[in-house]
């Protein structure tokens, strides 16, 4: 396996967490936003990760939470059983710690073009994943902005990845992992096994 890290976000079907883990990932993301296309049940949570676990029980599980109190997703994550919490968005430095005391693994998302002093690590996140400024849009977002970042040895780039531009922007960018939800989707909110396989070939290939 590559040191290019490769994470599937925005699963709701057990099957779709099977291809993910057996064709690589390293991690699968359930997201529970009332207002995303690909919010999850908690009966929908527990079936993604216990399918990527059967699958492969290196796989890290992520819940992706927006709206929610960083408490009450901590609390959620560890509920759940999900292996890390990933705060998208305007959470500040405070509820990351609040959230890491109780749910120690906690990553944070966010975008340069609102944040543009962007920094692995400054929140005390296991993990940064620079995304687009529209979370689980799809929009691909000016790369350019990178070279003038300070990010840090290891960040996952997201927003607007699919399997044809994920080696380009792999090249031009430089991240340590990467992040899709739309670009594996033929329509919001439904994920593809073959474009996940394609993703997660391509972004191998190209590390
Ligand atoms: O995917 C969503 O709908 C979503 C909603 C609320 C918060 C976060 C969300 N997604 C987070 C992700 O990690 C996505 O994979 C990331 O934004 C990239 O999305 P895409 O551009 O669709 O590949």
């Amino acid at each position: 396996m590559s040191g290019m890290y490769v994470k599937i976000c925005g699963l709701r079907a057990p099957e779709h967490a099977t291809t993910a883990a057996l064709a690589g990932a390293d991690a699968v993301g359930v997201v529970m936003s009332d207002r995303s296309p690909r919010h999850a049940t908690e009966a929908q949570a527990l079936a993604v990760i216990a399918a990527a676990k059967a699958a492969r029980p290196a796989v890290d599980t992520v819940l992706v939470v927006r709206e929610m109190g960083a408490t009450e997703a901590a609390e959620t994550a560890s509920r759940l059983g999900f292996d890390v919490l990933q705060l998208h968005g305007g959470y500040t430095a405070e509820e990351f710690a609040a959230a890491a005391a109780v749910h120690p693994r906690v990553w944070r998302a966010a975008s340069l073009a609102t944040t543009p002093n962007l920094r692995a690590g400054d929140y005390g996140e296991e993990r940064l994943l620079v995304d687009g400024a529209a979370a689980g849009s799809g929009e691909a977002w000016d790369l350019g902005l990178i070279a003038g970042a300070e990010l840090g040895d290891d960040w996952l780039l997201a927003g607007g990845l699919d399997p044809e531009n994920v080696a380009p922007a792999i090249r031009a960018a430089l991240p340590g992992g990467v992040d899709v939800s739309s670009g594996v989707e033929v329509a919001p909110g439904l994920k593809s096994g073959d474009l996940i396989e394609q993703f997660i070939a391509a972004a191998r290939a190209a590390a």
